[in-house]
């Protein structure tokens, strides 16, 4: 098995292996054995097995992967996924997970001060979006802690809002709160994604005279598709205004926090109720490995606790307050934070800053790089994280005058090239349409693997597929 492993990571790390051997699903399905059989195969098989569903996996940690934000295969972080699934425990109480819960209280005792808060709590979860949700349950408990006896009977019409750009896990979380989704208020953006905070207090007064009653904002800090961060201290001044929570949704951007250069763009991160802060994004953990951080400690325990008596005994002989699974929303909780935390220690926070100033200036080679380019326009000119947004026009579009006709043949390049790159396995990039923009590629960069060469290669193989690209008129 290590052998089988280890050639999996060599592979992800040779340019010369393809990211990925893709097969359409029915085709795909045919080539794995997925049945489970009544008698036990032998070792041989198991063995094969292992080879088998590797064989058809995409090497996210391949330095030409640009597809999610999550990419790259840190060895470090990788060997404490292994130790972590070695110790086979789980999170919930002290008692069978002594070491890891007081490491998780110190990770995120470190996060919390990186954020600016004097003490507070936190806690893993499965993700992003269920860190959103711990926030947004957390505020509503906050304003109206009979909900959790009485739910939402006799509660005001409550209101939330968020920029139109912002992750749609914060979207799922108003459905999921029981308050419906037609209750979450999307905020207008302006040129770069960046919410309008003219336009957000615009909405909370028209809410209020609606008699609605607003309850929470979601300040998005890095948003998924452009990277932009919207500007947390006018948010703040507008949330205390008209007493609102506000939650910083630093999944993606919270990287800048390590950066002394880049920290500037969460200004005011520390007056924010909650923050989501996902290690797994920018600081290259494996996944999942994802942080919810409260500026208030004890409202967690107070707004998910059920005391079940089998698992949180109020009469054991050890200080209960480190039992964590009675303020999650979950049961049984991953070991998600000792990866982090040797990784962490591995590199040191100033070892973590100088990797996100590499991003950085990488994505900023891009940039400059696509200026450069013919045939390549920016969406967006100054990119304020490491998505970089970009059209490529093959040549039969670059002579059409620019009108609806061309806009229509140019949303469907991206989708062109990207099938063609998926068939070649040579370099992968995501694209989409963002409003009225159509298909773009987002890339990623965040694979501390990846260097300039795998910039202009990734330009390159745009090109190589894209320009013989024509429609009959
Ligand atoms: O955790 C991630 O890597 C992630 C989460 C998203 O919501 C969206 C994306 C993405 O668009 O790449 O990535």
């Amino acid at each position: 098995m290590h052998d089988i492993l280890v050639e999996y990571v060599e592979e992800s790390y040779d340019r010369s292996t393809k990211i990925l051997e893709f097969n359409h699903p029915h085709d795909l399905r045919e080539k794995l054995h997925l049945e489970l059989p009544d008698k036990a195969e032998n070792l041989d098989q198991i063995l094969n097995d292992c080879r088998n569903t590797l064989k058809y996996c995409v090497h996210t940690g391949h330095p030409r992967f640009f597809n999610q934000i999550s990419q790259g295969l840190d060895i470090v972080s990788m060997a404490g996924e292994w130790l972590t699934a070695t110790a086979n425990t789980n999170m919930f109480t002290y008692e069978i997970a002594p070491v890891f819960v007081l490491m998780e209280r110190a990770t995120l005792k470190k996060m919390r001060e990186i954020v600016g808060y004097k003490d507070g709590d936190g806690i893993f979860a499965p993700g992003g979006a269920v860190c959103n949700l711990y926030a947004v349950l957390a505020a509503r408990h906050k304003f109206f802690p009979a909900c959790k006896r009485r739910g939402m009977f006799g509660v005001p019409n409550l209101v939330m809002f968020t920029s139109e750009q912002s992750h749609f896990s914060i979207k799922r979380a108003a459905s999921i709160l029981g308050i419906g989704t037609d209750n979450l208020i999307l905020v207008e953006t302006d040129a770069r994604g960046k919410m309008s905070a003219d336009d957000l207090e615009n909405k909370v007064q028209q809410a209020i005279g609606r008699g609605e009653k607003p309850f929470f904002v979601n300040a998005t800090a890095g948003t998924t598709v452009v990277g932009a961060y919207d500007p947390i201290n006018k948010i703040a001044d507008i949330c205390s205004k008209y007493n609102l929570w506000m939650h910083v949704d630093a999944a993606w951007g919270g990287g800048a926090l390590l950066s002394r250069k880049h920290r500037h763009k969460v200004d005011g991160v520390s007056r924010a109720d909650s923050v989501t802060w996902n290690p797994h994004k920018m600081m290259g953990i494996t996944l999942q490995c994802a942080a919810v951080l409260f500026k208030e400690d004890g409202l967690l325990e107070d707004c998910n606790s059920m005391r079940a008596p089998y698992l949180f005994q109020q009469d054991k002989h050890y200080d209960v307050s480190f039992d964590t699974g009675d303020k999650t929303i979950q049961c049984g909780r991953h070991v998600d934070v000792f990866k982090l935390w040797l990784t962490w220690r591995s590199k040191g926070t100033r070892g973590y800053e100088a990797q996100i100033n590499k991003l950085f200036d990488l994505a900023q080679y891009l940039v400059d790089r696509i200026k450069a380019k013919e045939g390549f326009e920016l969406v967006y000119d100054k990119p304020e994280l490491t998505n970089v947004c970009f059209w490529y026009y093959p040549p039969s579009l670059r002579e059409m005058e620019n009108c609806q006709e061309k806009q229509l043949k140019l949303h469907k390049v991206a989708p062109e090239i990207k099938a063609m790159m998926m068939n070649k396995g040579t370099v992968m990039v995501g694209y989409q349409p963002l409003g009225s923009k159509v298909n773009f590629f987002r890339m990623i960069v965040n694979n501390t693997a990846s260097t300039k060469a795998d910039i202009d290669f990734m330009l390159d193989e745009i090109e190589r597929l894209g320009k013989p690209l024509t429609w009959d008129a």
